[in-house]
């Protein structure tokens, strides 16, 4: 991988003008390449990545960890490797101070006894007071807390190996002046930190456990909790010690109870972000196929299509809308589509740019193969494909799927469709229902002890003609427009087969 990676121009990150609401449009931030050297003018709007100079630092001054952090020209030029996987620290905000405060002074002498009687009750009323008479002194605020939050907006986690560390705000301290007034306010408490990741980010402890998945836009999750406002203490000398704790309790003991004064530091903990894409459709195919063409033509979103290879560099994301056919029913029909950068022979073993992504396949739900029927040979591209997703994961071969024989606009594809349609249908055998499936993977590992643990290595075995043929098989021309609504009421009555194949597994499962 390594050396097509080197051998590819310098690429720049650029985000696209206008995030959209739904991350249907294009994502954000896409990735585009642009030939070293070249003069071709900055589109409007277009800005790259800035990445702080805690990076730079880093790269002035090698540090001694294993794995060195990316430097931002390497940020640019492989986001692949970056994207989807970033470590941060993040420290939740101290608490605030309390005080040592002592009681209003007494005007002594002025006055008959009765008034000096008003005159104190007065002041005892000023001050604020528990239900049960004692003392309310005011406290110092709370740290901020941190949370990790799944926001639309955001496509990828790039920018924190920009920005590595957040500390969330420390509480307000007491404001005293040293005498208890009624005036004394309580510290300010600190605002939370969010931190926004894309949706579909798990947040881990670096080296430990799941913490969340935040797979729907507005999850959140606590990862540090601001340390809590210290108390305010009452000081008197000690004569008057004794007769004030029938007072209040909030009458300092001795130095000790100092410490109770302080606020509690907040905590910090180094956390490991991974993103997985989340789409209901993954797009597969070799380089060039025309993946990105497609998701064009069907959904808002408008991913870099260039006739090279390797131009798409991390996921994009398109939203497709629903059947306007449903009426009603059409919203339930959107579908989000993903698509990923091309998998060439050995991607499972990290060739190309293929492995990283092979693994954001894991939450679709139907696979769209995306071939290029004017390539040399077509079918064995198809199986090349099928091969590599094999090898990474025989469960991705068992996921429904349809087939897009892409380009037939050219006369070297057109001619030969239905060949290719058959040749295609040829490989792979008739899909079982899902009861049928799970009871014969259940028997295979009742019966011979240990088997479980190697269904895969047993799927892996199985030959690319063993897995289920495709749902259906579309020939198109994603870039003319040529039978692109068979190409879609194909994909939407696949994604109705793939919730009708899910129901009686997902009730299987339940009983
Ligand atoms: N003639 C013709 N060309 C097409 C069609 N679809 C895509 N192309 C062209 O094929 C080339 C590759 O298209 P992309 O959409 O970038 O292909 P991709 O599969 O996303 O490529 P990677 O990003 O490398 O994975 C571009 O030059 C497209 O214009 C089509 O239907 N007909």
């Amino acid at each position: 991988m390594a050396s097509l990676v080197q051998s590819l121009p310098s690429f720049r990150c650029v985000p696209s003008p206008a995030p959209s609401l739904f991350f249907g449009h294009s994502l954000p931030l896409r990735c585009r390449r642009r030939a070293e050297g070249s003069d071709s003018p900055r589109p409007v709007g277009y800005r790259s990545i800035q990445c702080s100079s805690r990076v730079s630092r880093a790269k002035e001054s090698p540090s001694p960890s294993p794995s060195p952090s990316p430097t931002p020209a390497s940020l640019s030029r492989e986001p692949h490797k970056y994207f989807d996987r970033a470590v941060v620290t993040v420290r939740s905000g101290d608490g605030g101070h309390g005080a040592i405060l002592g009681m209003p002074a007494q005007e002594r002498g002025s006055g008959s006894g009765r008034q000096r009687e008003k005159e104190k009750a007065k002041r005892r009323g000023s001050l604020k007071r528990d239900f049960d008479g004692s003392l309310i002194l005011p406290v110092g605020g709370h740290g901020g807390d941190v949370v990790i939050y799944a926001d639309e907006a955001k496509d990828s986690l790039l920018e924190f190996h920009g920005r590595s560390r957040y500390n969330a705000k420390r509480g307000g301290n007491v404001d005293a002046m040293g005498v208890l007034t009624s005036q004394l306010h309580n510290g300010f408490a600190a605002p939370t930190l969010r931190i926004l990741v894309p949706v579909g980010t798990v947040v881990k402890r670096k080296r430990g456990k799941l913490l969340a998945d935040l797979a729907n836009p507005g999850d959140e999750v606590l990862v540090a909790r601001g340390g809590q406002g210290g108390i305010s203490l009452l000081e008197m000398p000690e004569h008057r010690r004794k007769k004030l704790m029938t007072l209040t309790t909030n009458v300092m003991r001795d130095d000790s109870d100092k410490v109770l004064v302080l606020g509690q530091p907040g905590e910090e903990v180094s956390l490991e972000l991974i993103l997985r894409v989340v789409a209901d459709v993954g797009l597969v195919g070799l380089p060039n196929a025309g993946k990105s063409t497609l998701l064009a033509a069907i959904t808002h979103a408008k991913p870099d299509i260039a006739d090279y290879p390797f131009t798409t560099l991390m996921p994009n994301l398109g939203r497709l809308d629903g059947d306007p056919n449903l009426g009603a029913g059409k919203y339930s029909s959107e579908a989000t589509l993903a698509d990923l950068p091309g998998l060439i022979e050995g991607a499972h073993l990290g060739k190309g740019l293929g492995r990283n992504f092979l693994r954001h396949l894991r939450r679709t739900r139907l696979l769209v193969h995306v071939v290029d029927a004017a390539a040399e040979d077509p079918v064995n591209d198809y199986r090349t494909v099928k091969e590599e997703l094999r090898m990474y994961n025989p469960d991705y071969l068992e996921r429904p799927y349809i087939v897009v024989l892409n380009k037939i606009d050219l006369p070297e594809a057109v001619a030969r469709v239905s060949y290719l349609t058959q040749k295609i249908l040829e490989i792979g055998s008739e899909r079982k229902s899902p009861e049928l499936e799970m009871r014969s993977n259940s028997s295979d590992s009742e019966n011979e002890e240990g088997l479980s643990s190697h269904v895969s290595d047993v799927r892996r075995d199985k030959e690319i003609e063993d897995y289920p043929a495709p749902l259906a098989v579309v020939a198109v021309s994603v870039l003319k427009g040529i039978r692109i609504n068979e190409m879609l009421d194909e994909i939407r009555a696949a994604l109705r087969k793939c919730k009708e194949l899910n129901e009686p597994l997902e009730i299987a499962l339940r009983s």
